[in-house]
Parts: C-alpha cells; sequence; structure tokens
C-alpha cells in the first residue's frame, strides 16, 4: 500500500486507527477456549471499518510455537488486501541476517510493514528497505518508561538520541517507505518529532492501557496527508470478557475513530 493509497483509506473511513493483535490467551473471554484466530477473527470482524491498520506483534504468536506462526499467517491472511498489516516485531541485525527476518515479515506473512530497532545503523536496515511496496518502522522515541534510558541521551551537539535517529534514517529511506515509531505518551514530543520529519509517518502506540494522550499526538503531529497511524491493543481486544466480546472491542474502536475524525476535522492541513 502507497501512502497516497493509505491516505485515502484515512480519508474514507475517517480514521487513522491500527487495531493492535496482541492475542493473549489467558485474557480472552473463556467460552472461546484459547482459540486465538477465531478471536482474531471475530475482533476483525467487528473492526474493519473503523480501522485503516492492524498490528499483530509477532511476540505474541511467536510464544505460541508453531501453532502461533499458524495463527499469525492465517490471521493475515483473513485481514486481507484492503488494510495496512504491520508485523510488530523490533528486528534489526547484521544485513545479512535483516535480509531474512525482512523476508519473513514481506514474503512468509505478507505484511506490508515491520517494526526494526535502528541501532545497529544503515547495513542492519537496508534488507528491508530493499523491498520496494513495502515499509519500514523504525523505532524513534517509544512509548515506555526506558525510553528515558537511552533515547534521549545527548548526542554530539546536545541533540538527543530520537532526533539523531530519525534525521539520519531520513538518508535512508523516503517518506514513502520509512515511518516512525512515536509513543503517544510523549505528546508533548510530537511538535519537534513533526519538525524532524515533516513527511513521514508515525506509529503511535501508548494510547488506552498506557494513558496516552491522542488529542495531544493529533495537534503537534499531524501533516497533510495525517501523518499518523494511531494503534491500540489491550484496550481495544480486551474490552469485553463475554460471549459479546467483539461488539465490546467494536464500541472501543468506534469511540477512537470518533475522535480520529473530529480530529482529522480540526487538524488536517
Ligand atoms: O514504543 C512502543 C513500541 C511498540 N509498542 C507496542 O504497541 C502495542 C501497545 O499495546 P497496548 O495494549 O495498546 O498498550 C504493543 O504491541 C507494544 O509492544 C508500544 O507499546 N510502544
Amino acid at each position: 500500500m502507497t501512502r497516497a493509497e493509505l491516505f485515502a483509506q484515512i480519508q474514507e473511513k475517517q480514521s487513522f486507527l491500527c487495531v493492535g493483535l496482541d492475542a493473549d490467551p489467558k485474557k480472552m473471554p473463556p467460552h472461546l477456549k484459547g482459540d486465538v484466530l477465531a478471536f482474531n477473527k471475530a475482533i476483525i470482524d467487528a473492526t474493519r471499518d473503523l480501522c485503516v491498520a492492524y498490528k499483530p506483534n509477532t511476540a505474541f504468536y511467536e510464544a505460541l510455537g508453531l501453532d502461533g506462526m499458524r495463527v499469525l499467517k492465517d490471521t493475515i491472511a483473513y485481514i486481507g488486501e484492503d488494510h495496512f498489516v504491520i508485523a510488530d516485531a523490533k528486528r534489526g541485525d547484521i544485513g545479512n541476517t535483516s535480509r531474512y527476518y525482512a523476508s519473513f515479515a514481506f514474503n512468509t506473512l505478507g505484511a506490508n510493514a515491520i517494526t526494526v530497532a535502528p541501532y545497529m545503523g544503515a547495513d542492519s536496515v537496508e534488507p528491508f528497505l530493499e523491498y520496494e511496496g513495502k515499509w519500514t518502522i523504525l523505532l524513534a522515541l517509544t512509548s515506555n518508561k526506558g525510553s528515558q534510558d537511552f533515547q534521549h541521551a545527548s548526542q554530539d551537539g546536545g541533540v538527543p538520541l530520537y532526533a539523531k535517529v530519525m534525521t539520519r534514517a531520513t538518508d535512508w529511506g523516503s517518506a514513502d517507505q520509512l515511518m516512525f515509531v512515536c509513543g503517544a505518551t510523549k505528546a508533548e514530543k510530537f511538535a519537534e518529532l513533526r519538525a524532524l520529519t515533516p513527511d513521514h509517518f508515525f506509529l503511535v502506540p501508548g494510547i488506552g492501557a498506557q494513558g496516552g494522550d491522542l488529542e495531544g499526538v493529533c495537534k503537534n503531529g499531524m501533516n497533510d496527508h495525517c501523518g499518523l497511524l494511531v494503534n491500540s491493543s489491550r484496550g481495544i481486544l480486551y474490552a469485553g470478557q463475554d460471549e459479546d466480546f467483539a461488539a465490546a472491542s467494536r464500541a472501543a474502536a468506534l469511540s477512537l475513530q470518533t475522535q480520529m475524525a473530529k480530529a482529522l476535522k480540526n487538524y488536517l492541513p
């Protein structure tokens, strides 16, 4: 999916919601008896028209072993071509190894995008960027408390590491193939992040369970293509626990979509 196609979906649905498919059998409604694929299909059916993207975090599927890999692949196939699919795997290694991480995400799973840790540098990211029509999403300023440990550390000239990552990476890939992870818990930084990379999309986790600020993210982070994919995982997936769980998930997604429609009206330049 191209940047223009993604923006067209956002405009049509008045939504830049990404539903995080962090399927945890322990948190699913008991009547499903841990059937992750059935759970995912119900969530997808309930939210399809309200979101533009899905983000399965591969950790949840890797932990389930071979069955988990099959469920992950079947889930992505079930989502289909109309939504942007992000394999949240946070990969990155020497180039020779990254090549195989990229092949897994794009060829085996058929995802549109993969999250990548940038800290091994250009040659560790290049193999992901070689896939035409696919997207690499680099960790920039993450949503967790520990982002303080390294990402804020000053580099030469007093520039924080997250800013160095973003400016440097714009030499590696264009706004048509590269996005950045910027946490919604850091909404006060979004004007600065947007100034560093005016055209790139940001994948924004951290609303809902982590308490991030959707309004602040939109106000400071939106660009002329929206430029935001805002993720919620637990806040949508586990909104309900009974046989009607998918309706509760839909209500949670609808509440976010409604806020996003307002934000598009207010902040889209
Ligand atoms: O900075 C980051 C990067 C990735 N994530 C991932 O996003 C979801 C968030 O889940 P919630 O349940 O909505 O909190 C999850 O897969 C994280 O691993 C992040 O939270 N922050």
